[in-house]
């Protein structure tokens, strides 16, 4: 099978500014792809074109092969964690993890499967999530994408607000999602998860792809920092201007 996330040409105009501009890359299975960019470099709006959360002006984004929005039950196949924080907060993890399971058409022992998955307790589960911190919320979000056990992963800075422990969870999973077949696609603005995770890293600047690869081959003649501020040094003094 071609890549599991393909982007083509993706591109988004907001009024006058293009943010992001004919963005092409592709996702692979047993591969986990880093996504980096500066503040602003248009990262959340390609992962939100790619799963049918705005509309590209130009380009198409194909996960597993077909549009997201063609796909039936999308949630069974793609996991995605963009916002932990826009979970309800008056409700529990666990009545948040069962209202999205039935979404889907699956059953309660997906809940504590995932509960499981991401070491979050009964206790905790039982809790509003307005009451948790980040870290627990972002545990409830990783749960929540892998509630189906889907092919595809897209998470959108997972380690943020993470402690030390928490961030090696995370590695740990992302990089056993991977290793058994899946395709993982991951921001981060920390340079140090990424060159620890990514097998391939996209780096963009000012909505464009400034460099790709894989992770050897962006480090080849130095740190993937190296790689991070040759690739995007005068887009982020742009986008620092703008
Ligand atoms: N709904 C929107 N309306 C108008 N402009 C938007 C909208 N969403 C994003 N933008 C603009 O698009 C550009 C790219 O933003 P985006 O959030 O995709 O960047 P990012 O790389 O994810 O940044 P960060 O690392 O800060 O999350 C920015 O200039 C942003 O202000």
């Amino acid at each position: 099978m071609g890549g599991m996330i393909e982007a083509s040409n993706l591109t988004k105009r907001y009024g006058g500014h293009t943010a992001v501009d004919r963005v092409s890359f592709t996702a692979r299975p047993y591969r986990v792809t880093g996504f980096l960019g500066p503040n602003g470099a248009g990262k959340s709006t390609t992962m939100r074109m790619l799963v049918g959360l705005a509309r590209p002006d130009d380009g198409e984004a194909r996960i597993l092969g077909a549009s997201f929005v063609d796909v039936p039950n999308p949630g069974r196949y793609v996991g995605v964690l963009l916002d932990a924080s826009a979970t309800h907060k008056g409700r529990t993890g666990r009545e948040t993890l069962r209202l999205a399971a039935m979404t889907m058409g699956l059953g309660d022992g997906s809940v504590d499967r995932a509960l499981d998955r991401v070491g979050l307790s009964k206790k905790e589960a039982a809790r509003r999530t307005g009451g948790y911190s980040l870290g627990m919320r972002q545990r409830l979000g990783i749960a929540q994408a892998l509630l189906a056990d889907p092919a595809v992963l897209i998470l959108d800075e997972p380690a943020n607000g993470l402690d030390p422990s928490g961030i090696r969870w995370m590695r740990e999973l992302v990089r056993g999602f991977a290793d058994e077949g899946g395709t993982v696609l991951l921001s981060s603005h920390q340079l140090s998860e990424v060159d620890a995770v990514a097998d391939d890293i996209v780096i963009m600047g000012s909505g464009r792809v400034q460099a790709q690869g894989s992770r050897e081959e962006l480090t080849r003649s130095g740190s993937l920092e190296d790689a991070y501020f040759a690739a995007t040094g005068d887009s982020a003094r742009e986008e620092r201007a703008a």
